[in-house]
């Protein structure tokens, strides 16, 4: 063999690497990342702060009517008094992808297309490259482990796009919010999924330093504000998959006097596909059901209602005094 053949060799397939790998080690030991996006995903999103802006100024009849609330706080439009409102998109309500995509979001604003639909197609662009976006770095992070980026294929399985409907619907979500100034606020928690993607119009969100924290002393860095800049966060599907070698970032959101708008795409497993820990140096199967209510043990909803919240809280408490529940676990989301 001489040295031609070794050229010859293909380059595996998948994206080209996109963090540094000190900006990899950051993600993996904080847990988040704050990055600052490509154009063309930023400018998706600042029509898409738009659109949302415009909707969420509707009534609670018309958006309530638009995107009726469902299973909870995972789908529709939620008010959550006096705290903050979200719609939270898992697939197309307003007719499907053929319908509504193609039309990049410039140009759907000047169709005169009704809101709905508007605010779909938009949504569906930006959920597209906010995957796309989070694909390079779960492939970087893959790369970085010696995996081949195979390994991602079942777990994302139609988590890219946004589904046509809720047939083909999967834990995958983009969510629309608006925090009321001062009082709007989020309690301290980590996600489910695989990763998040978090833009903010405003101040608000916080990452858990946890290099700066003491045991007593919790410090807290801000998000970066705009469309142009994110804070990615590992979930704990990730965490899981990964045997614990990467740390979940754990956040919060606290008041702003002015209130803020945030567009948060949170990329979770398919609920296609059994999950291979194998593949992923681990050990075991899972069902997709079985990983996703793994990680929902202990957590709670830090989106929902306030009643709901201490319901949950008051449970947990009850649980853990009777030790069915560590304390570790009773400090998150769903
Ligand atoms: O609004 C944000 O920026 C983050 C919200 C959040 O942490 C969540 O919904 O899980
Ligand atoms: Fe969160």
């Amino acid at each position: 063999m001489d040295e031609h053949d070794d050229l010859s060799v293909p380059p595996p397939a998948g994206p080209p690497p996109l963090l540094s790998d000190e900006q990899l080690v950051s993600l993996a030991r904080q847990g988040w990342l704050c990055v600052d996006l490509p154009e063309a995903l930023s400018r998706t999103l600042k029509v898409l702060f738009n659109d949302s802006g415009k909707f969420l100024k509707l009534t609670s009849q018309v958006k309530t009517r638009l995107y009726p609330k469902k299973l909870g706080t995972e789908f529709g439009y939620y008010p959550v008094e006096n705290e903050k409102e979200y719609v939270t998109f898992r697939c197309h309500v307003h007719g499907g992808p053929k319908e509504v995509l193609g039309i990049d979001p410039l140009t759907a604003a000047s169709t005169g297309a009704p809101v709905g639909a508007q605010l779909e197609n938009n949504v569906a662009w930006a959920w597209r490259e906010a995957a796309q976006y989070l694909f390079r770095i779960l492939c970087d992070i893959s790369r970085a482990s010696d995996l081949d980026f195979s390994v991602w294929d079942n777990i994302l399985d139609g988590t890219l796009t946004m589904p046509g409907g809720e047939e083909e619907m999967t834990h995958t979500l983009m969510r629309l919010f608006r925090y009321f100034p001062s009082t709007g606020f989020a309690g301290q928690h980590s996600d489910l999924g695989l990763l998040t993607l978090c833009v903010a119009s405003g101040q608000g969100l916080q990452a858990l330093d946890r290099v700066g924290s003491t045991r007593d002393t919790p410090a807290w860095v801000d998000a970066p504000v705009g469309p142009d800049k994110a804070m990615v966060l590992i979930g704990e599907t990730l965490r899981a998959l990964s045997s614990n070698t990467v740390n979940t970032g754990v956040h919060r959101v606290v008041g702003n006097p002015e209130g803020r708008n945030s567009i948060v795409f949170a990329l979770r497993h398919s609920n296609r596909h059994d999950i291979d820990f194998g593949l992923f140096g681990g050990e075991g199967v899972m069902t997709a059901q079985e990983l996703w209510k793994s990680v929902q043990v202990g957590k709670i909803n830090i989106n929902s209602v306030k009643e709901l919240r201490d319901k949950q809280r008051a449970k947990y408490d009850a649980e853990r005094s009777k030790g069915q529940v560590s304390d570790t676990i009773i400090n998150g989301q769903r």
